[in-house]
């Protein structure tokens, strides 16, 4: 559905007759910073355009489109309405007809060209546009860069906000582009689904009264606004304490919208057997409860339709990796303080909607938002980022991020280090080359490959190492037959998995071990390690050179010194290492040719 709306008029540079009076120069940074007000409105309004497809696209990206006349009037808009619907840029490019030739598209995110699939990619193309400006590249690695790259080769010229265009109003339309696709990006990153914790409190903090009664502390305007916050989702979770207490429903009632699954975690599993979710008219219920957990009732449900599935460790991390691998992006929760509390101590809540009602109940043992989670300073508060303030009715709506939207991609080293220590890689436009496991296709560029190397030992006297790892020794040259006992175990032992082990158990147990210096000499170390490696064996430098122009990165989760960590928080120092000693042999082959 494509939407056309009256021309956007934007009020940016001086007036004609001011305009005259100023010099050629002037003119054309006014030119400049009108061009990019107007972006910044255009881009906005594609983000607004996606945004109403919320809860349908799940777990695809939303994307809007809007098409602008050279003369930056609005042309045609569209959006994708559903997961394998028309994209926006079509339905965009279809509403401008000829409008669009030498126009300006505008899309909130770069498409995917999922399986090969160009659509986007050609409408803009056939339809004659010349200039097409993209919030955000696509945030999954695999698609990221593809339809930028399309796009510039059929010779349109593309700008991305913060790469190619920058500035205050760029920035906060970027921000917009950001925060309609949040839910993408942080599942993204995290590997649970985006998870919002919404409740409902009186002014003095309470989400029920002393005795759990609960309905209603916030306004029907309020609780309209939660059935749109469960159409954006793909389930809404609460604990067993809520469905013994509120015997609640949790379904969209706002019309035509999404309808979220419904979860509950119990670990007792000492639920009602009445109860509205196991009413399925609607909409499915799933139970997620400890392994071995009253096995009659389990039966119980099943005959109800129920899904039950049983964790070793009931906990909301690994119930949120589940329904992560199922593909749920996104997850409300709203459960009572409870399971907040342990939700919010897990690290798997992005958001919270908190809804305040103007009215007070008292009570010290009623129940409020969020349990015990072991503070004792206030500094130690978690501190929203982004809050909105808004009024819903009578209520008011406090929203903010308990974690900030991460980098979609991390380019890890930074954009800004890239090109010091590699001048063949181009942030934003590189690939990414990620290496872990030795089966992995780069997978020699690990330590742990059985790749032997001729490097001097203590004595200065060269020996035989079996591989990377088996060099690598915090202990050489320390004056202690233990310590001595230790180089020799690691230097002969069956596998460098082995070597790994014994090292850090020798750490463990004897820190005092380790050779003083050894954190201002261990990337020097390594250094010195990988250049033997990478020059002794020729297959192995022919490797290194062909990734000229991508980023390394180990993927190590838990390494965060050596490896890019889970989420991109790792300094990855074996990728920058293996990175410089590429510029550095590449340097050498021009100079010797
Ligand atoms: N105003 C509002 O917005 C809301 C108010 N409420 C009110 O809150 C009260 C209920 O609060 P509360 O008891 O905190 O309810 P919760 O929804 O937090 O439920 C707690 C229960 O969650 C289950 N659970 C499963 N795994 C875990 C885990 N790892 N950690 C903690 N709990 C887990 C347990 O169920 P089990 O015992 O079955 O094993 C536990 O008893 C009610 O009065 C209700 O009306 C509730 C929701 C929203
Ligand atoms: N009391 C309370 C809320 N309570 C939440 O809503 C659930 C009931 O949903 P349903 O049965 O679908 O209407 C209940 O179990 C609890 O999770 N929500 C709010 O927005 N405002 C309120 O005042």
């Amino acid at each position: 559905m494509a939407l056309s709306s009256p021309p956007m008029r934007v009020s940016c540079g001086p007036t004609p007759a001011a305009a005259t009076t100023r010099s050629n120069n002037n003119n054309k940074n006014n030119n400049f910073l009108c061009s990019h007000a107007l972006d910044a409105v255009h881009i906005r309004r594609a983000a607004e355009l996606a945004d109403k497809s919320a809860g349908f696209t799940s777990p695809h990206p939303n994307f809007g489109c809007v098409i602008a006349t050279q003369s930056g009037k609005v042309a045609g808009e569209g959006f994708l309405y559903a997961q394998g619907t028309r994209p926006a840029e079509v339905l965009a490019a279809e509403a401008a007809g000829n409008f669009s030739r030498r126009g300006t598209a505008y899309l909130n995110m770069e498409p995917g060209d999922c399986h090969g699939d160009h659509a986007a990619v050609s409408a803009l193309v056939q339809a004659g546009i010349e200039r097409v400006v993209i919030g955000l590249r696509h945030p999954l690695q695999h698609l990221r860069g593809n339809s930028i790259r399309a796009l510039r080769s059929e010779g349109l010229q593309v700008h991305v906000l913060g790469e190619d265009l920058n500035g205050k109003l760029i920035e906060e339309a970027r921000k917009s582009c950001l925060l309609v696709n949040a839910p993408l990006i942080c599942r993204a990153a995290s590997r649970v689904p985006f998870s919002v914790l919404k409740y409902a409190m009186t002014l003095d903090g309470k989400i029920a009264a002393s005795s759990g009664h609960a309905s209603w502390i916030s306004s029907r305007t309020s609780r309209n606004r939660v059935f749109e916050l469960r159409g954006r989702s793909d389930a809404v979770i609460v604990g067993g304490n809520t469905v013994r207490r509120d015997n609640p429903r949790l379904t969209a009632r706002h019309g035509g919208g999404h309808m979220p699954m419904r979860i509950v975690m119990s670990q007792t599993l000492d639920l009602p057997e009445e109860a509205n979710l196991w009413d399925f008219s609607d909409v499915s219920t799933i139970v997620v409860t400890q392994r071995g957990a009253r096995k009659r009732f389990q039966k119980f449900l099943a005959s109800k339709g129920v899904e039950v599935v049983e964790f070793d460790i009931l906990n909301p991390r690994e119930v949120m990796e589940y329904f992560h691998d199922r593909g749920y992006l996104s997850v409300l929760w709203e459960c009572g303080g409870t399971l907040a509390a342990a939700a919010i101590s897990s690290g798997v809540i992005h958001k919270v909607f908190a809804f305040v009602a103007p009215k007070i109940i008292g009570g010290k043992n009623a129940p409020t938002p969020v349990g015990e989670l072991g503070m004792v300073e206030m500094s130690q508060a978690l501190d929203l980022i982004d809050v909105c303030y808004e009024q819903v009715g009578p209520d008011m709506l406090i929203s903010g991020f308990l974690q900030p939207i991460p980098d979609a991609t991390p380019v890890i080293p930074s954009v800004d280090e890239t090109y010091e220590i590699d001048p063949t890689v181009t942030p934003y436009e590189s690939r990414i080359i990620f290496f872990y496991k030795t089966w992995d296709p780069y997978g020699a560029f690990s330590n742990f490959s059985p790749h032997a190397i001729k490097m001097p030992d203590a004595s200065g006297d060269y020996a035989t190492w079996l591989s990377v790892e088996h060099y690598y020794q915090k202990f050489v040259g320390v004056d202690d037959p233990v310590a001595r006992d230790g180089v020799e175990n690691i230097k002969s032992a069956k596998s460098p998995e082995e070597a790994a082990r014994i090292g850090r158990s020798m750490q463990r147990q004897q820190p005092d071990l380790v050779r003083s210096d050894w954190e201002s000499v261990k990337i020097e170390v390594m250094y010195r390690a990988l250049k033997c490696k990478f020059s002794i064996y020729p297959h192995l430098n022919s490797m290194l050179l062909s990734t000229a122009g991508s980023v390394l990165v180990e993927a190590s989760p838990h390494d965060l010194f050596w490896g890019g960590g889970r989420d991109g928080e790792g300094l990855n120092y074996l990728g920058r290492l293996l990175m410089q000693l590429r510029s550095e042999f590449l340097g050498e082959s021009h100079t010797s040719s």
